[in-house]
């Protein structure tokens, strides 16, 4: 008890003179500061910026430091780009495609390369062993990078499943999997013939009037239908009169604010007023779609009856139902925005990658109409019957999931062209604890860039990478040779995309589709404009997903043979 006294007594008084001391050297500093300020202020503007600077550098060199400590590659004097104090890589990562430049390093250099970018020291990886170590092995090791990948997107994405984490990522991984995985796969084909339809009616009219028609936007628009008629059972009109005019504008802003950060901070500019507006509208008016569910689910329960085809937020409501003890009879606040921001969620994940893979596999078909339309053809002309008008026919005539199934080779051109393109090039993730990559150390609290292009471009593993051959996925002996983590489109692991089956098997059926009822043929681009030196890459140069960078402009013919 004495002892523990004493020892008391003695950190208090160590406490004590400590903080003693920090008053006197506090109280000289500031003496002298002030002095100096009153007597010689340019001088004092002088050390403070001299101070400033040091400090900078000082943590500039810390992280330069700790890249080599860890012993990986550091990227300070890259072939491609220099590192500069403070910024580090981040003028060469808006000179080149940042993907492009990782890409780069790996091959020079390795599976692992370490850069500073703006005083922070960050890893990226491109090797299939690291990277299932990274996403499956030692997944409680990481978590998602949500504030500085997902930032400007958190108005669409707010707590639903891309950016939640834990426990809450859990319960929703959960309740969306069947959902997702199975159930709402049954409706997919019906939900893109009815909006292939649609799309049909304006390239019909396109060949009347012999009028130029933007591909990618025209698959966007397809891909948006898609999903709000499979989540929300919306008609193709309100998905394209509200929802487009409201959703797609604050996608755009998002999209340009991750490269103009600067946009998020001028306020009371019109388009940051008309921002804020879109982003009000849009949960008024998705928060009403789910109180009006909710409200005919009550109402169906009362009368015994349900004759309606279930959606997606049908599905998701039924499992919160089951949950409930008693189910109330108004959705409470918090749920209600929950759902809210998983269906908008749903939106954001699901449209415009799925449309950024079918343009460029458009884009590939028309650069090689010999090569890849043949095969094509004879495939979806086995599928879906020649002498059908599909543009006027009804959800029973389509082929039933075996048949869909024997789509083989747009499969494969659909995956081949995740793959050349790599849709979505990179993901981050944040260490949470240390982690040991090989001989390497990356402690917690590390960003790791996951380059998903950097092993999509990778001659070891795809031999002549720049080269597009949809063979890469039908030859049976290659697939089963190859190491599952060496094509990641969708990534792999527990949070492995949700909806890359629904992907798939809706772009399957517009790809075939439209090329048997179509010829496509690129204004203004020849096949040889397919050509990646320099100025002549057809990539936009920051867009995730990674979309073309002028829109496809196409003359369209209906086919003859
Ligand atoms: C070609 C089309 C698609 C591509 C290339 C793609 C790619 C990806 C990638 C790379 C991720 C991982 C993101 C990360 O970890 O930060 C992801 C996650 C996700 N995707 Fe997709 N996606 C596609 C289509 C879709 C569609 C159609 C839906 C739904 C309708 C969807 C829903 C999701 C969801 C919910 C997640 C989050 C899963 C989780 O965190 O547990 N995706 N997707």
């Amino acid at each position: 008890m004495t002892s523990s006294l004493g020892s008391f007594a003695n950190h208090t008084k160590i406490a004590n003179d400590t903080e003693h001391l920090y008053f006197v050297y506090y109280s000289f500093i500031r003496n002298h500061l002030h002095s100096l300020w009153q007597e010689r202020p340019l001088a004092f503007v002088s050390a403070i910026l001299l101070g400033g600077g040091l400090a900078l550098f000082a943590w500039n060199e810390q992280s330069r430091r700790t890249g080599r400590i860890y012993g990986m590659p550091y990227m300070h004097h890259p072939k491609q780009g220099r590192a500069f104090p403070i910024l580090g890589q981040a003028l060469n990562f808006l000179r080149y495609r940042p993907w492009d430049l990782l890409t780069t390093w790996h091959l020079a250099y390795g599976p692992i390369v370490c850069f500073t970018l703006l005083g922070k020291t960050m890893f990226s990886i491109a090797d299939p062993v690291l990277l299932k170590y990274v996403l499956q092995s030692k997944i409680s090791h990481v978590k998602k990078d949500v504030h500085n990948t997902y930032k400007h997107f958190l108005v669409i994405l707010g707590q639903g499943i891309v950016t939640s984490e834990d426990q809450s990522w859990m319960h929703q991984r959960l309740k969306m999997s069947q959902p997702l995985r199975s159930d709402i796969l049954t409706q997919i084909p019906a939900q893109t013939l009815k909006a292939l339809q649609n799309l049909m009616k304006s390239m019909d009219q396109a060949v009347e009037t012999q009028q130029p028609v933007p591909l990618g936007e025209s698959l966007r628009h397809l891909t948006l239908q898609v999903i709000s008629g499979a989540f929300l059972s919306l008609p193709a009109e309100e998905s394209d009169s509200t929802f487009a005019q409201i959703y797609m504008p604050i996608v755009d802003e998002s999209n340009q604010r991750v490269w103009h950060p600067y946009r998020a901070w001028l306020i009371g500019l019109p388009f940051w007023w008309e921002y804020q507006r879109n982003v009000r509208k849009l949960n008024t008016y998705v928060s009403h779609l789910i109180r009006t569910r909710w409200a005919l689910r009550r109402q169906e329960e009362k009368e015994g009856i349900s004759e309606r085809e279930k959606d997606v937020l049908d599905r998701v409501l039924q499992v919160y139902e089951k949950e409930c003890d008693t189910i109330p009879h108004f959705l409470p606040e918090n749920m209600v925005t929950q759902f809210r921001d998983e269906m908008k969620t749903f939106m954001l994940a699901g449209h415009e990658t799925s449309a950024a893979m079918m343009t460029w596999a458009f884009y590939e078909l028309m650069g090689d109409p010999d090569r890849l339309i043949a095969p094509l053809l004879q495939e979806a002309c086995a599928v879906f019957d020649v002498k059908r008008d599909w543009a006027k026919s009804t959800a029973q005539d389509l082929p039933d999931a075996e048949a869909l199934a024997k789509l083989t080779f747009s499969e494969a051109t659909l995956r081949e062209s995740l793959r050349k393109y790599s849709v979505v090039p990179i993901v981050a993730r944040r260490t949470i604890k240390d982690l040991y990559m090989d001989n390497y150390y990356v402690p917690k609290g590390s960003s790791i860039l996951i380059n998903i292009q950097g092993v999509h471009w990778n001659p070891e593993f795809w031999p002549e990478p720049m080269k597009f051959d949809p063979e890469r996925f039908l030859d049976a002996q290659l697939i089963a040779q190859r190491d599952p983590y060496t094509f990641l489109p969708f990534i792999a692991g527990p949070r492995n995309c949700l909806g890359q089956h629904l992907a798939l098997l809706e772009s399957k059926m517009v790809l075939s589709l439209l090329t048997q009822r179509y010829e496509f043929e690129l204004v203004g681009q020849t096949a040889e404009s397919i050509d990646w030196s320099g100025d002549r890459d057809p990539r936009h140069r920051f867009m995730v997903p990674a979309i073309p960078k002028e829109e496809l402009i196409v003359k369209v013919k209906f086919r003859r043979n």
